[in-house]
């Protein structure tokens, strides 16, 4: 499957690409299937669509890609940025506004084009960091190196693209800003946002070091900015030495988690620095942080600056949970109809284990007459983004999905969640994350909300005890023949 709808979405993208003016020069090439991608097909997958091995990798990539195509404003926070300057005595800059970085003027209108009216959280401390001077010692100027961490869509990519943008010198035509992303589909979306935020200032081009853009060896890039794969970032350093890496004075790394996940990029990422001046600023950005990734970053990132900024915490303190015991999936579908025959629901997603139940599911409730839209694992990441919008935008009201396909994903509107079946681990035991991300609420949205469970072995009953203890949160029963008790939990 994936293969040709990779390649269709990757077409897609490449006919917006060609037509963004005046920044591309060395636009992605047509009819080249992305790389990492093509694999798809050698991937083991279970009846399910959930692959076994090599899975994380690929998901994780694809996740960040729908992760950047859904947020289409900020994620907003109310958790503080936590800053770890290299040198604590210098003076903390943060900016309240684009003003005060004094930005150029056609850089100022292309921020304020895209509807940026103020800077994120991350940001307000990360953008004065990276546009400072460099700090002269005896032995040289060194630049401010930043490594940041916080979730998708709180600001990141904007920043540094901003910070790219600023620091290159037009007049000089070749490379001077590199920025790594782990996948073509990662590299592209950033690319779009360098040409965004670029548009009043044709002066800077732009080079997509992206397989099948094949250059000449030794031909030499023009373009100030360029933005790739590690692969290909690296043989057109060090092979095809169409880019001096001795020339480049802003280094970016993006998706540092992602990145560490694909295999061979972590050595690839390595060299490239290496072969960077210790006048070039590095900057490092990651949407999680766990150790692997801490160590990585250490690696690329001398003496670095850290911002990070905490992800919201999810609760079940405003979730009403209730349990209902069924013997098979008919039972669990006649359960559900009566739910909805009892009470109002404005939106709902029900979860199911296989995306075989999530299509027959979905296929009975349209019969029912609801208006269903349904995640499934065959489809590609611009499909599965449509569809989150137009859920969010409420043109339906019940989502069916599978947990692979959804994972990650916040729809914060929605107020009921069923469990048509429960989340588990791989051996078969809750998973207790899985199930918070599902039907917790962060504080800021602590709307109420109802979560259903679908009970239908000792093995689910199993799993529904195992989430109760570890949250320490009693599941009541519910009786979906008796509608005055359904009516009651809507209260
Ligand atoms: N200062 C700002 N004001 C308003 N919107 C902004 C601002 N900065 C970024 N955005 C918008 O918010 C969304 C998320 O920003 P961005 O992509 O930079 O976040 P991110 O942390 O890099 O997330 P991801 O890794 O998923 O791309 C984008 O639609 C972007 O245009």
């Amino acid at each position: 499957m994936a293969t040709d709808s990779w390649a269709l979405a990757v077409d897609k993208q490449e006919s917006t690409t060609d037509s963004f003016g005046s920044l591309v020069i060395r636009s992605p090439p047509r009819g080249d299937a992305p790389p990492n991608k093509a694999k798809k097909g050698t991937t083991k997958q279970v009846e399910d669509g959930t692959n076994v091995e090599g899975e994380e990798k690929e998901d994780k990539a694809a996740q960040s890609l729908l992760n950047k195509m859904i947020h289409t404003s900020l994620v907003n926070t109310t958790n503080q940025v936590e800053v770890l300057q290299r040198d604590p005595n210098s003076p903390l800059y943060s900016v309240k506004t684009f003003e005060e970085l004094r930005l150029k003027d056609k850089l100022l209108k292309g921020v304020y084009d895209m509807g940026f009216n103020r800077p994120s959280k991350i940001q307000e401390n990360a953008l004065p960091m990276m546009l400072a001077e460099p700090v002269y010692y005896p032995s040289g100027s060194r630049p401010q190196n930043l490594i940041a961490q916080s979730q998708s869509g709180t600001g990141k990519t904007a920043a540094f693209v901003l910070a790219m943008l600023s620091h290159v010198d037009p007049t000089n035509k070749w490379a001077q800003c590199l920025c790594i992303a782990p996948t073509y589909e990662l590299a592209l979306q950033t690319g779009k946002v360098i040409e965004q935020m670029g548009k009043f200032y044709p002066e800077v081009k732009l080079a997509y070091a992206i397989r099948g853009n094949k250059l000449d060896r030794g031909a030499k890039l023009q373009e100030q900015i360029v933005i790739g794969t590690p692969g290909t970032v690296l043989d057109w350093c060090s092979k095809l030495k169409i880019i001096n890496p001795k020339k480049i004075s802003v280094f970016v790394l993006d998706e540092a988690d992602v990145m560490i996940a694909t295999q061979g990029h972590q050595d690839q990422s390595i060299r490239i620095q290496r072969m960077l001046p210790k006048e070039c600023q590095m900057l490092l950005f990651s949407a999680t942080f766990e150790d692997s990734v801490w160590k990585f970053a250490e690696r690329v990132v001398p003496d670095p600056n850290i911002i990070k900024l905490k992800r919201e915490e999810e609760t079940l303190d405003t979730i009403k949970q209730y349990y209902v015991l069924c013997s098979d999936k008919e039972e669990k579908f006649t359960a559900l109809c009566n739910i909805y025959g009892a009470i109002t629901i404005a939106q709902a997603m029900i979860f199911c284990h296989t995306r075989r139940t999530a299509g027959w599911l979905a296929a009975e409730l349209t019969k029912e007459g609801h208006v269903v839209a349904l995640l499934s694992g065959e489809m590609t990441v611009e499909q599965r983004a449509a569809i989150i919008e137009r859920f969010r935008e409420g043109k339906e009201k019940v989502l069916v999905t599978t947990n692979v396909c959804s994972r990650g994903i916040d729809v914060e509107q929605v107020s009921v969640v069923i469990n048509f079946d429960l989340p588990m681990d791989k051996y078969g035991n809750a998973d207790n994350e899985t199930y918070l991300h599902r039907i917790g609420r962060t504080g800021r949205f602590g709307k109420r909300g109802l979560a259903v469970n679908m009970i239908d072995s000792k093995h689910s009953m199993n799993i529904l005890n195992q989430i109760e203890e570890h949250f320490n949160k009693k599941i009541n029963k519910l009786d979906t023949d008796d509608l005055d008790e359904i009516e009651k939990i809507s209260n």
